[in-house]
Formats: structure tokens, sequence, C-alpha cells
């Protein structure tokens, strides 16, 4: 932590470079369509939803970079939202690396919000910023388990049971995740050094030793991952379309 003020502007970026294999086969996850919209463009409107957020920056699977950029040229966004499109890399890791490596000097917080979390709010995206302006270096949006946890001995047949963690204080974590630029910034270089990775930013921070808090998570903001959360996805939308003509 540093008593520093933190540099003005805060950007968002979005690893949106995965082939989504999990999803089944065609186009790259953060291309396919929700009611015809590509999630990507969800996404990006997601944080260009907060008054907060002014650059979003966008990390393309390296393919289809030419195609995002002109996507993305297209779109209505407000006035005060810039956005900026690099190609990604082999992992997440890689490709939330690239991201940073495109943010200007003036850009003190930084989300990482996965493009495969199209439907965050923005009262969610708010909280975590507010929470990094306050002075934590990490923050991350999460939600208790509605599942009780195994810890197995990963192997081929039944995997004997190593562990039951106590539910109540299991947190799943979803994004955009906020860090000072600075702590992310060297996470990542530490990460990158020891040759280690990790399935989310907040855990290499929390491999530095630095803090990371968790604020109030949404159930809107799941990650399509599977076929299912498809359906699930688009019957959010209908939902919104219903209440209030989003
Ligand atoms: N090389 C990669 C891999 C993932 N991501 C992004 O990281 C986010 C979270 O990853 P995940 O949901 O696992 O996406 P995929 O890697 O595409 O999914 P799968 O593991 O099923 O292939 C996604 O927005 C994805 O586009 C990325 O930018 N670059
Ligand atoms: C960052 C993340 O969404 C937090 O839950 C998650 O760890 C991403 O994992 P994935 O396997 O790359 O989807």
């Amino acid at each position: 932590m540093t008593d520093e003020p933190l540099p003005p502007r805060t950007a968002a970026v979005i690893p949106a470079a995965g082939r989504g294999v999990r999803l089944g086969p065609g186009a790259p996850k953060a291309l396919r369509t929700l009611n015809g919209t590509p999630m990507l463009v969800h996404a990006v409107r997601a944080m260009a939803a907060s008054n907060a957020v002014s650059l979003v920056v966008v990390v393309a699977p390296p393919d289809d970079t030419p195609s995002v950029k002109s996507l993305l040229t297209d779109l209505a966004l407000p006035d005060r939202t810039e956005v900026v499109v690099v190609p990604g890399g082999d992992t997440r890791q890689e490709s939330v690396r690239r991201g940073l490596d495109a943010l200007p000097d003036d850009i003190g917080v930084v989300l990482v919000h996965d493009a495969a979390r199209p439907l965050v709010p923005v009262d969610t995206v708010d909280a975590v910023i507010d929470a990094v302006r306050d002075g934590a270096p990490a923050v991350v949006p999460a939600l208790p388990l509605a599942d009780t946890v195994k810890e197995v001995e990963p192997g081929r047949g039944p995997e004997p049971v190593v562990a039951t963690p106590e539910r109540a204080r299991l947190r799943a974590v979803q994004t955009p995740q906020g860090f000072d630029r600075a702590t992310l910034l060297r996470a990542h270089d530490a990460i990158a050094a020891d040759g280690e990775g990790a399935t989310d930013c907040a855990g290499m921070v929390e491999r530095l030793g630095e803090p990371v808090v968790v604020v109030p998570g949404h159930e809107e903001a799941f990650k399509v991952t599977r076929p299912l959360d498809l359906v699930l996805a688009e019957a959010v939308l209908a939902r919104r379309r219903a209440n209030d003509g989003f």
C-alpha cells in the first residue's frame, strides 16, 4: 500500500482472446452472440456504463484483431469512453499483460474484466472502483457458494476426498477485479519472473503478500463458460428488456 495519490483515470482491460473450448465449436467465445450481439460488445458496454471508466482496452483473439477493431469502431459509446484494441496471447495472464502494456501513464485504477462475463451490472463495477479509490490495492467481487465444495486428489476413476472446506468462509470470485495499477504491474512482473501462472489477477497480488478485499458480486456477473450459460445469459437479457426496455 502507498499513500501517494493515484493517477486520475480508470481503465478497464478486457481479456477476450480465449477460444471458448468449453463452449464448443464455433467462433472465439467473445465473438459469439447473445441475442444477436457479440458477447464482447455487451462486455465493453458494461464497462463503459460506469462514469468512472474513460478507457477500455480490449485484448482480442490475434487472428480477429482487425475485425474486432472495426466492430468496436462502429459502436455507440459515451463520449468519455476511448477504446483501444490489442492482440492477445496464449493464456489469460499473457493477454492481461498485453492489455496492461497498452495503458497510458495517467491511469491509476485498472479493472480487469472477462469478456466472458458480459452482463455484469454497473453497480458492481462502481463498487469495485470505489473500493480501490478508497485505498484497497486489490478488490474482487464475489458471491457465497450454493454448493458444498470438496478438495480431492485429482486422478482417474473415483477421486479420494481430501477435505471439505467450511462453506461459509468460501466465495466464488467474479470480475471486474480492480487494482491500483502499480500493484497489478508488480504482481504480473513477479509471476512472469517465477514462471507460475494464476487463474485470476487477484491471486497474483495475494502472492505478493498485498491485501485483497472482497465486495459483493452479482448473480448476473456469471461467466459464460458452457453451452447452458448461453441460455441463461439470453434469459437475463430478455428479463432486462421486459423490465426496463434495455
Ligand atoms: N489466451 C487467452 C485465454 C483467455 N482469455 C480471456 O479470459 C477470459 C476468461 O477465460 P475463459 O472464460 O476461460 O475463456 P476461454 O479461455 O476462451 O475458455 P475455455 O477455457 O473454455 O477455452 C475470457 O474473456 C477469455 O477470452 C484471453 O484473453 N486470452
Ligand atoms: C478470473 C475468473 O473469472 C475469476 O473467477 C476466473 O478465474 C477465470 O478462469 P478461466 O478458467 O480463465 O475462465
